[in-house]
């Protein structure tokens, strides 16, 4: 079955890019994400990614240690544009065309982000990698990767994790912990399933926005679960 999708958001967690470490890159695991990323778009999908920056430095981390949030945030940001540049360019090495652009003003870096300028990479073929997050503290980049989704008028919202869903606790934690298939934005909000923050899901909610959590190693692949193949969860309008 082929996929209905013409323009998806994917956003990839700084800590999928650190494979088994919690810090930094690990060459193969940034590979592997590049390439079902590259598979995706040669399949005709036009794909904009979010980047995290968990594996190189989390404001709330550094506001707990003493630095003010502000900075901390800013640190936060700019370690989400090291994780775009990474992978841009590891999926420019997979034969795809790739084009990072950051939400803070940095020229000599990346291009500056307007819709303008992303929707028409875009369409031009680029896979287009966003850092930088919202460009504003207090935000996290799972917000950032609904808000651009609607932006750049995508289908739906990937947030590819190391847990195959949501489920009705954290099933790290939790053992007993089910999988839902589907479910509400409402319900997640409220029964406070932590797999994306509120904000993300609050936004995600005002615009109609589907968001599918899934598993970076099903082995399905990205294009598989675009495909309805594969385990994950839909998060979308009650049905
Ligand atoms: N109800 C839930 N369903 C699924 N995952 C959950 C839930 N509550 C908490 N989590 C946790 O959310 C994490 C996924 O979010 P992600 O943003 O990728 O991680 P992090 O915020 O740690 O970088 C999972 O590793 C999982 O342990
Ligand atoms: O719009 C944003 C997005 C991110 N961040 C900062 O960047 C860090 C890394 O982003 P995130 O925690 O969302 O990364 P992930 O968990 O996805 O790896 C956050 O902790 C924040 O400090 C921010 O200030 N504003």
């Amino acid at each position: 079955m082929a996929s209905s999708y013409k323009r998806i958001l994917l956003k990839v967690s700084g800590e999928a890019l650190a494979g088994d470490n919690s810090f930094g890159i690990e060459p193969p695991f940034l590979q592997a994400v590049a390439k079902q990323i590259a598979d995706t778009a040669r399949s005709g999908i036009q794909v904009a990614i979010v980047v995290g920056g968990g594996n190189i430095f989390r404001g709330m981390a550094g506001a707990a240690d003493g630095t003010d949030r502000v900075t901390a945030d800013l640190m936060g940001m700019l370690g989400t544009m090291i994780n775009a540049l990474a992978l841009s360019n590891a999926i420019t090495r997979q034969g795809v065309k790739s084009k990072p652009f950051s939400a803070a003003t940095m020229p000599s870096v990346a291009d500056t982000f307007t819709a303008r300028d992303a929707k028409q990479a875009l369409e031009e073929g680029f896979v287009v990698v966003l850092g930088g997050g919202t460009g504003n503290p207090f935000f996290t980049t799972d917000t950032a990767a609904t808000l651009r989704a609607i932006e750049l008028e995508c289908d739906v919202v990937l947030k590819g994790t190391k847990v195959d869903g949501v489920y009705s606790d954290d099933p790290k934690k939790n053992p007993e912990a089910v999988r839902y298939s589907q479910i509400g934005y409402d319900e997640v909000i409220t029964r406070n399933l932590k797999v994306m923050d509120t904000a993300a899901f609050a936004l995600a909610r005002d615009s109609h926005m589907p968001i599918i959590v899934y598993a970076l190693d099903e082995p399905a692949g990205l294009s598989g679960i675009l495909e309805g193949k594969g385990l994950s969860t839909r998060v979308g309008d009650p049905i």
